[in-house]
């Protein structure tokens, strides 16, 4: 039967909310990096390809987008597959093909921080490592590919 030591301390990382029961051997550290929850604001760009389902079925490069789930699905796979070859940069095809008005600049939404963006572009967006390339996400404006730039 595991022994109880009434009283014995316990330390708490205020910070990343982690405890232990040997004393910390080095002060917590207070910039938000503990990793507990991954970083507060990410930067990253995107390609959007909308299509009929989409909640805004239009955009800068078409006035009335016509095309399947499944077409858009495959342009966003053939973009994907450009960019993770080094055949295109995100920025070219973002710039020519993304349905999004950030397209203008290359696919840069900017910083942001979780609470701003559609949940399943959030999620995806927190989960990739600087630099990283996403899988196709699906939101209510159409598909996307994300790439996390800070
Ligand atoms: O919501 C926007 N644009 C929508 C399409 C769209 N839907 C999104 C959903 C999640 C993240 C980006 C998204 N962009 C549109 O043009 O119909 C944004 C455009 C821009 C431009 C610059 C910086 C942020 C944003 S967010």
């Amino acid at each position: 039967m595991n022994k109880i030591i009434i009283g014995q301390h316990y330390y708490l990382n205020i910070y990343t909310k982690e405890s232990q029961w040997d004393r910390p051997d080095k002060p917590a550290d207070p910039s938000g990096n503990g990793k507990a929850d991954g970083p507060e604001e990410v930067q990253c760009s995107h390609l959007l390809v909308k299509h009929s389902g989409s909640r805004r079925p239009s955009s800068w490069r078409e006035e009335n987008i016509t095309r399947s789930k499944e077409e858009a699905l495959d342009l966003v796979k053939s973009y994907r597959e450009q960019i993770a070859s080094g055949k295109a940069t995100f920025a070219e095809l973002a710039s020519k093909y993304s349905d999004c008005s950030s397209a203008k600049r290359g696919g840069d939404l900017g910083p942001f921080s979780r609470g701003a963006m559609q949940k399943p572009f959030e999620q995806a967006a927190f989960a990739l490592k600087v630099g990283e390339l996403s899988s196709p996400v699906h939101t209510d404006s159409g598909i996307h590919i994300i790439q996390r730039t800070a």
